[in-house]
């Protein structure tokens, strides 16, 4: 089998969302991410797996079902189309939908433990303590807030559980894990999330239950089918069972035969412990190679708290991409909340930030620009080469290095620099274009001066465009077709192989001469709701 470095895959991962609501903006901002990572891994020409889905067992999908009168595949079934409705209208471009009560999960989650029971990793013991059903996690007395409340679900109690469970050997992996964390600085992302990691682990590890004597909603223990499995123990398997080909067998054989190892997960920082723990010494028991590498990202918060589904202080996605259109949300969070850190929804800031960035900077800039193409060179972009263009211009220096550093942005899920250093390009456009005054030029008879100026800035915006198409694929599409290219960023198969970042992510590639579409504005200008005062 030839190594997968070698095959020029790319496969990542969200979490897999509880089902116990319908998604909401934190779901989303995963989600959004991960789809700009694979869009732009796409650009790179590599063929990438983008894996997401829903986490479906457990007493808290149980408890969720039964209070709505359901039953809790009904429910599941309801709620995981919400979740694809709403990926549909963000243009997320998942390739898996990993669903953990599909029954090739079952078996994936059987042979699995069937491992690790052989290793002699499983035992049964009584299992005492605090136990937060919205987190599906045991609690340490002292991380608990007043009153037994959970520290994430502020308005959860714990509840006190002593009962006989079967628990996964996860001490015995302490000083594998520490090694792993040594030896591969990057395995946990950002690095304070390392550092919380590593601090936690140092503190001693204790072995975990994977199994439920009073929770029905799971799959049976196969050495005991008294007990269910714990949920968080089927929940990552189900990213093995998402590499499956459609119609193979469900083996881990099959399932780890292509795309394994993951090379990203991508996380909130609320399950960083379950993936950057659990999960590797998990698959260490089970002899298997660990993923590449675990990114836990911060909270959007609401005065302050993790917006969830629990606390029910969330903001509406459908909402806000009805309203304003899906590149308008994916840029935003993606731009104005530094990936990593916590950040708070402002709906004035939202629509200041697009209006500035996508109507202004970027839209007016190509707009204006088209009409003087229009006017003065027949519609279509001027007789001028990118590369006689000198290399110490303004603009064509400053897009010399830009690809680079936007490659450097998206690998490393800077997204929000990946904005900053486009968005200056533009705005250098915009204060060349200015000083340039072609309008002048063209009165004084200097048609070339004109026809340097314009391309420069025309191409300019397309390098943005490019680099922008992972977050916004929508006003991407549109600013490559004023320019007179056929080309959708929404279809997999040109962005793996017609655009390709070695050439597109590069100063020069507006052909002399293509014939310029009629120029409309790319992203309208938002209104601010009068009902909002913040
Ligand atoms: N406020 C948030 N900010 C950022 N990401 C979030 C937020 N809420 C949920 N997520 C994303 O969803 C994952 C958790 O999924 P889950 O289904 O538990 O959602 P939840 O809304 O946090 O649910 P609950 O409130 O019941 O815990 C996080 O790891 C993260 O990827
Ligand atoms: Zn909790």
């Amino acid at each position: 089998m030839k190594p997968k470095e070698t095959k020029n895959l790319f496969s990542l991962t969200t979490p897999l969302y509880y089902v116990n609501d319908v998604p909401h903006v934190g779901s989303a901002y995963t989600t959004m991410a991960a789809d700009a990572v694979a869009r732009f891994q796409r650009l790179q020409g590599k063929s990438v797996l983008l894996i997401t889905g829903t986490d479906e067992h457990g007493q808290k999908i149980q408890r969720t079902a039964e209070s709505l009168n359901r039953s809790p595949q009904d429910h599941c079934d309801q709620i995981v189309s919400s979740f694809e409705s709403l990926w549909h209208k963000l243009d997320i471009q998942y390739d898996r939908f990993s669903r953990t009560t599909a029954s090739r999960h079952a078996e994936i989650v059987k042979e699995f433990f069937g491992r690790v029971w052989d290793k002699g990793d499983i035992y049964l013991s009584q299992q005492q303590g605090w136990y937060c059903v919205a987190c599906e996690e045991f609690k340490e007395e002292r991380e608990l807030i007043d009153q037994k409340y959970c520290p994430i679900h502020t308005n959860k109690q714990v509840e006190w559980r002593d009962e006989q469970n079967y628990f996964f050997r996860l001490s015995k992996y302490q000083k594998q894990l520490e090694a792993l964390y040594q030896e591969r600085p990057d395995f946990i992302q950002p690095e304070s999330r390392r550092n919380e990691v590593v601090s936690f682990v140092s503190q001693g590890l204790e072995d975990f239950s994977i199994s439920r004597l009073n929770v029905d909603w799971g799959f049976p223990v196969p050495v005991d089918p008294n007990q269910t499995i714990y949920v968080w123990f089927d929940a990552l398997l189900g990213y093995i069972t998402a590499l499956l080909d459609p119609d193979s067998e469900p083996t881990l054989e099959n399932a780890l035969s292509k795309w394994w190892p993951i090379n990203l997960h991508l996380i909130g920082k609320d399950i960083l412990r379950f993936h950057a723990v659990y999960w590797p010494a998990m698959l260490m028991s089970a002899d298997l190679p660990l993923p590449g590498r675990i990114f836990g990202h911060g909270f959007l918060t609401k005065d302050g708290k993790k917006m969830g589904k629990s606390l029910g202080n969330t903001l509406n996605p459908v909402e806000l991409v009805s309203q304003f259109g899906a590149d308008a949300v994916r840029y935003y969070f993606l731009k104005e909340i530094e990936f990593g850190q916590d950040g708070d929804f402002n709906l004035t800031r939202f629509v200041n930030t697009l209006n500035a960035d996508l109507a202004n900077d970027l839209g007016n800039l190509l707009n204006r620009t088209l009409r003087m193409a229009h006017k003065y060179f027949e519609g279509r972009i001027p007789n001028v080469s990118g590369a006689a263009i000198p290399d110490d211009h303004l603009l064509k220096s400053y897009a010399a290095n830009l690809g680079q550093t936007v490659a450097q942005g998206y690998e490393s899920l800077a997204f929000s620099e990946v904005c900053i250093a486009t968005l200056n390009l533009v705005q250098a456009g915009n204060k060349y274009i200015d000083e340039q005054a072609p309008w002048t030029l063209y009165k004084q008879g200097k048609l070339d001066l004109v026809g340097s100026v314009l391309y420069s800035v025309l191409e300019s915006v397309r390098l943005a465009a490019y680099l922008l198409s992972p977050i916004t694929p929508n006003l991407s599409n549109e600013i490559y077709q004023q320019l007179g290219f056929s080309i959708d960023f929404n279809d997999k198969t040109t962005v793996e192989t017609a655009v390709p970042f070695g050439t597109h992510a590069r100063w020069g590639v507006l052909p002399a001469e293509q014939a310029l579409a009629e120029p409309q504005p790319v992203f309208q200008r938002l209104e601010l709701p009068e009902t909002v005062s913040s």
